[in-house]
């Protein structure tokens, strides 16, 4: 959980401990990066999805479409409800996007890490040299 770039936590839509479950997983996850980033912004754009799975077995809901919502909304991540047995289509662009936003996190923090080592290095010349005076 600590160097994971993303995550994705399913429940099954007709069946109650399932979501509890994805509850306390989400849970550990908010912990887990907390304690990892130590005030670091950064470490807390990790993209998390929350999946309702089985879509298709409405008959036997027993977690209604509004609590996942609420549950995302608590934890800050992206929900969707899906039917992996119906519908393949939306299991790939949930993917999809979760790994573009994975690519995006990673590209983000590089060049985070590229500018903080120039400075850097600007300050260290800075040490040895001096600042330049003022001409007269
Ligand atoms: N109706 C329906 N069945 C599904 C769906 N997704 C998976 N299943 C079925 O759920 C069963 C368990 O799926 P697995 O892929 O083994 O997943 P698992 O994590 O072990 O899931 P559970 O056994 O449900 O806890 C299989 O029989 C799948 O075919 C779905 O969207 N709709």
């Amino acid at each position: 959980m600590e160097w994971a770039d993303g995550f994705i936590v399913v429940y099954n839509i007709s069946d109650r401990m399932s979501f509890l479950n994805a509850q306390n997983i989400l849970c550990q996850i908010n912990q887990a990066r907390r304690e990892s980033s130590k005030g670091e912004i950064v470490k807390m754009d990790i993209p998390i999805c929350l999946v309702g799975n089985k879509q298709d077995l409405c008959h036997a809901r027993q977690v209604c479409e509004e609590e996942g919502s609420v549950l995302a909304q608590e934890y800050r991540c992206q929900f969707q409800e899906v039917s992996a047995a119906e519908d393949y289509l939306d299991i790939f662009n949930l993917f999809t996007k979760l790994i573009r936003q994975v690519m995006e996190n990673l590209k983000y923090r590089a060049d985070r890490r590229r500018y903080n080592g120039s400075k850097s290095v600007a300050k260290l010349i800075t040490n040895m040299f001096g600042k330049r005076r003022k001409s007269v």
